[in-house]
């Protein structure tokens, strides 16, 4: 099945006008419900564009419609042993938190309460109808990812550390390593737990939001269910992720911006996943933000509902239209549903059902994933694996929302919330610790040892000069290569060996790379402008934030006035032939983010974008059928595809770079070039063996050479150079060149 994704409208607030209403369900078809939600152009107010989903649930949609077409239905399936999981996205101010966590008032409890209501409903009725055979125990964890890092909302914050909590991969499935997990008996318990740990959550007031959520917050609520022969566990987890914001309307202070930036980096990385697997990548940007990590989309086994929701202002325009653009293509995300297997605790006899359904589960086989394993558990026998015999879960069509009045109505709300102030002290980096040097000594690796490695290296670097006239590498080669030392510095960077602050540098780096690589110049420029703080004495990255900002703009231009001509036809077009326009140029979400990304970034810029019409201009026209036939919003082609092109044809591959440029400094001297073959070699025992650099040193400069722009060859080709490299300066390069003296000479 692929993820559900519905759309929530929430309705006015208090000082909002109903002439401002420009979100709405479709109304064409009166008497079903609708799938469809429609947003004029913004550039033209006269079309619009429309966008379907599984559900769309309008104003005056309550609480209890929402949970009792959406969530209830799958309570089943938990006990049956899939996890579940709900989600709510959208951009800030929009009515996530409400959705999931709702008010104190009970019409206007959430979906969590509910759903826990609802588990310790069916839970009773599990133990009832097995006679009391089956047990069920309720636990609960519940945690923020708060500025990329994790904390236990079960945990006071002042026992929280710096970095957070862990996360690890085991079985295929995320785990948050030291995070707390509390037994639930009852509602009541349920409600001082959940309570409580609210206080905790990270909040702030913005100018969008008086009770903003600053972190993405998740709860998990694990289902034991036991009997005589073993135990069954499932998970539901119900996230409420933080808002997209456009700081621009925020008008966030510092505090709130850093906040702010790593909120829309995490959500960037969503849309990128989301992206990515629409397009079938073999390569899905999860580890790029703990988030995305954790929520696995397409990864995880089970149940997913995406609940989008949607502020239905003018005030809202772009920012709606990126996040509908970014989940209607999460709704082809296709999630395999396993159901977890029973634990037993003795050899499996005849028993009443585990799942207190009428199927019968039979007895299963040790778990391959261990992830909601009992550490009791007894290997299975030879023999115990009978056939399966029953379905798990039915992708029924499900009857949508009753048709409500969809008249705009203002609503007032009480803010139920009562959250912790979002943590300004948590914002600061820790401070780099000074590490000693790994004493150096001659005996680590002997003089003969080195000069025969100079020699190999020498011979190979030679060898592929010769192989290298022309670059013949094809560029399939070449991302290939790139994405393997991506792929390697990733599990780098999660190893935790960088410190954390360096890590944060790093991985803004490693992320204009990838965006690099995907010709998305703007968000790779971003990244770079984000990595500047942490390597600010850095020259090359200096140079490749101009080099990009100028040719951002060169294509800018040259798009605007290919556009011109172009979009004059095709509107001429579009007003002759058709009734309905379809949002086919909208731009990708990625490159919807990337705008607001962008425009986060640089506020000068702010006239130039909020006027500039570069991503909705040229619509197509699609007949209606098109979106009647396929459930899915109809995309066909985003903005004009940027020229990957490099110029120069150079390659990160080289290890030699002929200086024929007049810019480029004159060849170095054999001695140099020897020094700088073994930099360059990125081989960290060689580099080790240099004078004055120890292990950490060697890694760090192979790091730093891995994330070096493939435009400028990727390598070093001077001392000047290598001395700006972070960690080395003039003293150990000119330890390292003496050492090599001593060994030449
Ligand atoms: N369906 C609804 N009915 C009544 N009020 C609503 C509804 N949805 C949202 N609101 C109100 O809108 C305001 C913003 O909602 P909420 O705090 O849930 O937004 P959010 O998307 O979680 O924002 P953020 O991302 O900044 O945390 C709140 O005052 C909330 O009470």
């Amino acid at each position: 099945m692929s993820v559900r994704v519905v759309a929530r409208l929430r309705p006015l607030l208090d000082k909002e006008l109903d002439k401002d209403i420009i979100v709405r369900p479709d109304s064409s078809h009166d008497d079903k419900p609708s799938n469809i939600v429609r947003i004029p152009n913004p550039k033209n107010e006269s079309e619009e564009f429309s966008f379907a989903f599984n559900g769309v649930y309008k104003m005056a949609t309550t609480q209890e419609e929402l949970f009792t077409k959406e969530v209830a239905p799958h309570l089943k399936s938990l006990f049956q042993g899939l996890d579940v999981t709900i989600f709510a996205y959208g951009v800030t101010g929009t009515g996530k938190t409400h959705t999931m966590r709702g008010g104190m008032k009970l019409s206007e409890r959430g979906v969590i309460p509910r759903l826990l209501s609802g588990v310790y409903r069916r839970g009773r009725k599990v133990t009832k109808d097995s006679g009391g055979e089956t047990t069920v125990s309720i636990t609960l964890s519940y945690y923020e990812i708060y500025n990329d890092k994790v904390y236990d909302l079960f945990e006071p914050p002042e026992k929280r550390t710096l970095a957070g909590l862990p996360l690890r991969e085991k079985d295929g499935k995320t785990i948050v390593v030291g995070l707390s997990e509390h037994a639930c008996d009852d509602l009541k318990d349920f409600e001082r737990l959940y309570i409580e740990a609210n206080h905790n959550r990270s909040t702030a007031g913005t100018k969008l939001n008086a009770q903003s959520s600053r972190s993405h917050a998740i709860l998990m609520v694990k289902v034991n269910q036991t009997n005589e022969n073993g135990t069954l566990t499932s998970t539901a987890s119900a996230i409420d992720l933080a808002g997209s914001e456009d700081n621009r309307r925020t008008e966030n202070g510092k505090e709130r911006m850093v906040e702010s930036a790593s909120i829309n980096k995490s959500l960037f990385v969503l849309s990128q996943c989301i992206d990515a697997i629409g397009r079938g990548d073999k390569r899905i940007p999860y580890r790029e933000s703990k988030m995305t990590r954790i929520l696995s989309l397409g990864q995880n086994n089970g149940i997913t509902i995406m609940i989008l929701n949607l502020a239905p202002l003018r005030s809202y325009h772009l920012d709606t239209l990126s996040s509908l653009n970014v989940s209607s293509r999460a709704k082809r995300i296709e999630v395999r549903e396993i159901e977890n297997e029973v634990v037993f605790t003795q050899p499996p006899r005849k028993a009443a059902p585990i799942t207190g359904a009428t199927i019968q589960r039979q007895p299963l086989r040790a778990l391959a994933n261990a992830h909601n394993t009992h550490p009791t558990a007894v290997p299975p026998k030879a023999g115990d694996k009978p056939a399966k015999a029953f379905s798990v879960y039915t992708d029924k069509a499900k009857p949508g929302p009753r048709p409500s009045n969809s008249t705009a109505t203002s609503v007032m709300r009480t803010n139920s919330t009562n959250k912790r102030p979002s943590d300004s002290g948590a914002n600061s980096r820790p401070t780099k610790m000074a590490r000693p040097t790994a004493p150096r000594s001659a005996a680590e690796l002997s003089a003969s040892k080195i000069e025969e490695l100079i020699e190999r290296k020498v011979s190979e670097a030679l060898a592929s000069r010769a192989l290298e006239q022309p670059p013949t590498k094809n560029s399939q080669d070449i991302t290939d290569a790139v994405q393997r030392r991506l792929e390697a510095l990733e599990r780098k960077i999660e190893s935790g060996e960088a410190e954390e602050a360096r890590t944060e540098g790093l991985r803004f780096l490693l992320m204009a790379k990838q965006h690099k690589e995907r010709g998305e110049d703007r968000s790779a420029l971003k990244m770079y402008e984000l990595a500047l703080p942490f390597f600010p004495d850095q020259e090359k990255l200096q140079k490749k934030i101009r080099n990009l900002r100028a040719k951002i703009q060169a294509n800018k231009e040259a798009e605007a006035a290919a556009r011109q001509s172009a979009s004059v036809e095709v509107h001429r077009n579009a007003l002759a032939t058709a009734p309905i326009v379809s949002a086919t140029h909208l731009p990708s979400p990625a490159a919807s983010l990337e705008n607001l990304v962008e425009m986060q970034a640089d506020p000068e810029r702010k006239e130039v974008n909020e006027h500039s019409d570069d991503e909705y201009i040229g619509s197509a026209i699609i007949p209606e059928h098109k979106y009647q036939d396929d459930d899915s919003f109809v995309y066909k082609a985003s903005k004009p595809k940027k020229s990957k092109a490099k110029t120069g044809a150079k390659s990160s591959l080289r290890v030699f770079t002929d200086n024929v440029d007049p810019e480029v400094p004159p060849a170095p001297t054999p001695r140099t070039r020897h020094l700088l073959d073994i930099v360059n070699s990125r081989d960290v025992a060689m580099i080790r063996g240099l004078s004055g650099v120890g292990a950490k040193k060697a890694r760090d400069l192979v790091e730093f050479l891995e994330l070096q722009n493939e435009d400028d060859g990727g390598n070093i080709q001077t001392l000047q150079q290598l001395k700006a490299v972070p960690g080395m300066g003039n003293r150990t390069v000119e330890r390292a060149y003496e050492g090599i003296v001593v060994l030449l000479v």
